[in-house]
């Protein structure tokens, strides 16, 4: 990134290891007042990125604190790209309490806010919008794929990627904007020029568009795949979760209409994260909170990834209309004497066990196919929506037709050049105009 902003002013401080007693809880302080808070608190500043033991000393009334390990890291080469301080303390929570007090007394120091030194890395250059998300989801991570996909976020994959094709973007507006510039003294041939232009413009945009056709696997892998449990009252949906998840999330109870919210559990299957969804058994009711779940059934259906339609041994099928979402039919309670013969999908029962192990395969199979195969680059809408835009605008420039004005063409390019910077946080046009000028002088 090159728009380099000021320096915070204001120091700023936070516990960076999790909250509750622990063996050692680190303390990080970053900004101008990090090295004072050294001295202050823990009497000088050791070498330069060495843990040294310090003893600790409240500053206003010279008592010890805790025995710790203290770290200087002067900046920019840190995390947040300031001057950073790292106190190792004994875990207990009076301890961390104590010297967290003490810090807020350091002139210019003060607690930080969620996110604070992520945000000052970012508008210090230190990482962009991408690499920050990576960072964020590497700490939300519960199961092996979403930790490898955020840690490839987090080293940049998508960010250079996104970096590369906004390059090629602002040499095409480059070279679009010259051509503006000596369309009136004839020493540019223009047609020839659009031609190239245009070329360029359709590969660009065809990259981006084969990166977008990724089935939504990136995002998906983020939220978690999400099955959705439905069919008709009393089918055995809650009974199910509880068994596939091996929690006792759901109420489970003989009559008809139990659930009514939807219930979510989160699993772990071979790595891949799924969001199992119990629903409002599906029938026209005259119960007015139940009516309510059923409309909120029918909502998550839609949003699902997979819809298990839960069909008792012993029972109705219920409704079958599950619009364009995959459907795969479970007939349940297979340990009742069955009143249909079984057509096809899998039969489980809560009550022995039975099919189970099946069913999970399944689901299991189902989430790898969808959140499988080659590695996603884009993991959230936001950068599914300004690549996108990018896209379309590039597309305009390529399917101009001849003596498109080229005002508008130049245009274009600057709004898709926008699109692709804004998915790294890179949105400064300083960096296109030092471009211009660069690479067209011919002494204007
Ligand atoms: N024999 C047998 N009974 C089951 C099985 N699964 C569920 N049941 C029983 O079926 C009844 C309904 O189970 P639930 O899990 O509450 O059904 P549901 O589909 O969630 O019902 P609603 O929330 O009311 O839509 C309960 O009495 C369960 O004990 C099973 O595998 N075998
Ligand atoms: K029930
Ligand atoms: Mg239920």
């Amino acid at each position: 990134m090159t728009d380099a902003l000021p320096v915070r002013e204001e120091t700023i401080f936070a516990p960076a290891s999790g909250f509750g007693r622990a063996a050692v809880a680190v303390v990080r302080v970053s900004g101008p007042a990090a090295g004072p808070a050294l001295d202050q608190l823990a009497g000088g500043r050791p070498e330069p990125r060495r843990l040294s033991l310090r003893r600790l000393r409240d500053p206003g009334t010279g008592n010890i604190l805790d025995q710790a390990l203290v770290a200087w890291l002067p900046g920019p080469a840190t995390a947040t790209g300031e001057d950073m301080a790292e106190l190792h303390l004994h875990g207990g929570l009076a301890v961390r309490a104590a010297v967290l007090r003490a810090l807020g007394r350091v002139p210019g120091c003060r607690p930080a806010e969620a996110g604070a030194f992520s945000r000052r890395a970012f508008l210090n250059g230190r990482i962009d919008l991408t690499e920050a998300e990576g960072i964020a989801d590497l700490i939300d991570a519960e199961t092996e794929a979403q930790r490898v996909q955020a840690l490839r976020q987090l080293d940049g994959a998508l960010g250079r990627q996104v970096a590369a094709w906004r390059e090629t973007g602002i040499e095409l507006l480059a070279g679009a904007e010259a051509a503006l510039d000596f369309a009136d003294e004839g020493d540019v041939d223009e047609d020839g020029l659009d031609a190239a232009l245009a070329g360029r413009a359709a590969a660009l945009r065809d990259a981006i568009r084969a990166t977008l056709a990724d089935g939504r696997r990136g995002e998906r892998l983020r939220e978690g795949f999400c099955v959705v449990l439905a069919g008709a009252p009393n089918a055995g949906k809650s009974t199910l979760l509880n068994a596939l998840s091996g929690r006792d999330a759901a109420i489970v109870s003989d009559i008809p209409g139990t659930t009514r919210d939807a219930i979510e559990v989160r699993c772990d299957l071979g790595g891949l994260p799924v969001v199992l969804v119990d629903t409002a058994g599906l029938r026209e009711t005259a119960d007015v909170i139940e009516a309510e779940g059923v409309k909120r059934t029918h909502h998550r259906i839609r949003s699902a990834d997979l819809v298990l339609h839960l069909v008792p041994a012993d029972g109705e099928a219920g409704p079958e209309d599950f619009a364009e979402v995959p459907v795969l039919r479970v007939r349940t309670k297979s340990d009742l004497p069955s009143g249909a013969p079984g057509e096809g999908g899998l039969a489980v029962s809560a009550v022995t066990g039975a099919g189970l192990d099946a069913l999970l395969d399944a689901i299991q199979g189902s989430a790898a196919s969808a959140l499988g195969g080659d590695d996603a680059l884009v993991t959230r809408e936001r950068h599914r929506e300004a690549l996108s835009r990018a896209a379309g605008h590039l597309d305009r420039v390529a399917t101009a037709p001849a003596g498109f004005p080229p005002e508008l063409v130049a245009e274009d390019l600057r709004l898709a050049v926008r699109a692709l910077g804004e998915v790294g946080g890179h949105v400064g046009v300083e960096e296109m105009l030092d471009r211009l000028f660069a690479g067209f002088c011919i002494g204007k």
